[in-house]
Formats: structure tokens, C-alpha cells, sequence
């Protein structure tokens, strides 16, 4: 195997070598000129995010600034939205379901390094895939680990570092995020804490 298929294996590999960091430069090439667009430039935008990402479903939309190093690791489904400042360290695999909503400063890290210096300074690295359901809504400045699968239709409070799985119909929180408690039906008339909907069409 090459450092690139080590890298996708979830293997150590060297991210130096083999073309990596010349398929990295040139996703940062576009992500530089992504986040230049301007505000009214959205087919350019949308053009330029379908070439960045590896699959992208209908009505993606990422606020720049954005970042990430590959890019084509970075699967989202339809109805995608990140708002400002996402970063994704795509090394290993990222999967975004459907209705997935990021708020700002979102960050995934696949990526990460061994622990004992002496391993770390070898320049081995690794990424390990990240997994998010459908409509997930992640709160401003959480932090992914590596390996770690969000299920669908949870809800991830702002500031949270989730390390661990989180199941489906969940609100988790915290550094470590836990949950909190599971989604009911009795949250479908609320939009915010007791404050319930004074319209019809919210459902
Ligand atoms: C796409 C976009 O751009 S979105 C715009 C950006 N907005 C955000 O990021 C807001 C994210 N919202 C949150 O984090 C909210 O706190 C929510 C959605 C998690 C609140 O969910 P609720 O069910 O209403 O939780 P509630 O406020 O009742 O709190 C329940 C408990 O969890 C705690 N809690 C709530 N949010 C968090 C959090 N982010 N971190 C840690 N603990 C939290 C509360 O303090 C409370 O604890 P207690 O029982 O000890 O008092």
C-alpha cells in the first residue's frame, strides 16, 4: 500500500509522501478561492463546493470561511449546511447524512498522532473516519475526535468535545458531551425551551 491508501485504511501513514500534500495544496488552492466568492456569487460557489467535496446531495451550502485538507474524503448529503468558519481535517473519511445543520466554528478532526513523543516525532499520523446522521444539528464550536459516529436527528450543544458515539434522537453536551436526554414527541411544539410555535406550518 501507498501513504495515500494507508491514510484511507485508517493505517499510519506519512502525509508528506506519495502526492498527499500535492493533492493538499491543490484543494487548498480552491478553498482560497472559495472563501474569496463573494456573498452574490453562488453559482460560482456552488460550483467550486462540488469540486471540493468528494459528494455533495442537493442544497449544499458552506458560509466561508471553510477548510479542509483533502476535500474528497467529505461526503454530505442533501440539505447540508455549515455556517461560518467549519473546519473538517478530512485525513479519514467524513459522512454527513441528509438536513445535517453545522453552527459556527464546527470542527471535525479525523486526524490525530500517536501519543508517546518518540512515536509521534516519527511523522506518522492517522486518520480515523467521522460519521454524522441524518438531521443532526451541531451547536457553535463543537469539536469532533477521531472515530466518532453522531446518529440521526441529534442535537449537539454548543462548546461540546464529543469523544464518544452518540446515539440517535439524543440532545448530548459537555466536555466530554453526554447526553443530556433522548428527543420526544413531546418537543414537536416547542421552538426554543416551553416557548411553543405560534404558526401552523411547522411541521
Ligand atoms: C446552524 C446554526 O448556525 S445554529 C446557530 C448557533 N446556535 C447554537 O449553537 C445554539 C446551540 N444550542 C444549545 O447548545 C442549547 O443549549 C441546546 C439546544 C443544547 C439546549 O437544549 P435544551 O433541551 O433546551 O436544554 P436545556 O436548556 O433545557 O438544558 C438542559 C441541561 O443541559 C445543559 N446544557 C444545555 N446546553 C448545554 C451545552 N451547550 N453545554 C453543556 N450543557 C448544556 C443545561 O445547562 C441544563 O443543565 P441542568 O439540567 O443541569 O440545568
Amino acid at each position: 500500500m501507498n501513504q495515500k491508501e494507508r491514510m484511507l485504511a485508517g493505517l499510519p501513514y506519512k502525509a508528506w509522501l506519495d502526492g498527499l500534500m500535492e493533492e493538499r495544496t491543490e484543494n487548498k488552492r480552491k478553498v482560497q478561492l472559495y472563501n474569496q466568492l463573494r456573498p452574490d456569487e453562488r453559482t460560482r460557489q456552488e460550483e467550486l463546493i462540488r469540486s471540493i467535496l468528494g459528494k455533495a446531495g442537493k442544497g449544499v451550502h458552506i458560509e466561508p470561511p471553510f477548510f479542509c485538507d483533502y476535500g474528497l474524503n467529505i461526503e454530505a448529503g442533501d440539505n447540508f449546511y455549515a455556517n461560518f468558519n467549519c473546519t473538517i481535517l478530512d485525513v479519514g473519511k467524513v459522512k454527513i447524512g441528509n438536513n445535517v445543520m453545522f453552527a459556527p466554528n464546527v470542527s471535525l478532526y479525523t486526524a490525530g498522532h500517536p501519543i508517546h513523543p518518540d512515536s509521534r516525532n516519527s511523522g506518522y499520523e492517522y486518520g480515523i473516519a467521522i460519521t454524522i446522521g441524518d438531521n443532526v444539528w451541531i451547536g457553535g464550536n463543537v469539536v469532533v475526535t477521531p472515530g466518532v459516529t453522531i446518529g440521526s436527528n441529534a442535537v449537539i450543544g454548543a462548546g461540546s468535545v464529543v469523544t464518544k458515539d452518540i446515539p440517535d434522537n439524543v440532545i448530548a453536551a459537555g466536555n466530554p458531551c453526554r447526553v443530556i436526554r433522548e428527543i420526544t414527541e413531546d418537543d414537536r411544539k416547542y421552538y426554543f425551551k416551553d416557548r411553543e410555535f405560534d404558526v401552523e406550518d411547522y411541521m
